[in-house]
């Protein structure tokens, strides 16, 4: 399978059988493969505090989470303080804080385009500039602490 940028997929045409690429993120078509991404695509990494109301309250870390939506954004808080202080960084964080599964990847979510994600997470990510840090954004997984890196 060819290796396509982000937001890109390979199709065939349905008449002459021919390969051609679609863009995800204009609908657009081209019968010459993309090099590049498409431009709706970002990436990011994450740290997840989950809470007792989260979608799905249990983790790699936490059989049961048990910490309210207070407490939840407390940590958090004080995560954001300890890397804009420069003591710490988002994907060291991440890696042993997050209760998302990405945590492995040291909280890194690959790239995507609009529609993939909470809208929350989508709408604060699109918001960044390339290696901002959001403020804590609330979805129904939890609290976030958002790096864009793409
Ligand atoms: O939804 C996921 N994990 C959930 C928690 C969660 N909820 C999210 C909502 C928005 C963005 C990331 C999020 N991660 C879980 O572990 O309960 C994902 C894990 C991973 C791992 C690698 C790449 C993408 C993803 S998305």
């Amino acid at each position: 399978m060819s290796d396509l940028p982000p937001g890109w997929e390979e199709k065939k045409s349905k008449s002459t059988g021919k390969t051609y690429y679609f863009n995800r993120g204009t609908n657009e078509s081209q019968w010459e493969k993309p090099v590049e991404r498409a431009s709706n695509q970002v990436r990011a990494s994450h740290l997840l505090v989950k809470h007792t109301e989260s979608r799905r309250p249990s983790s790699w870390k936490q059989e049961r989470i048990t910490r309210s939506k207070d407490e939840a954004l407390e940590i958090i808080k004080d995560y954001r303080k300890r890397i804009t202080s420069g003591e710490t960084t988002l994907k060291e964080l991440a890696s042993t804080e997050s209760d998302c599964s990405s945590a492995r990847k040291e909280g890194d979510l690959g790239f995507f385009g609009p529609g993939q994600m909470q809208k929350p997470f989508e709408e604060a990510t699109f918001a960044l500039e390339i290696n901002e840090l959001s403020e804590p954004v609330f979805t129904d997984s939890g609290i976030h602490l958002i790096l864009r890196t793409g």
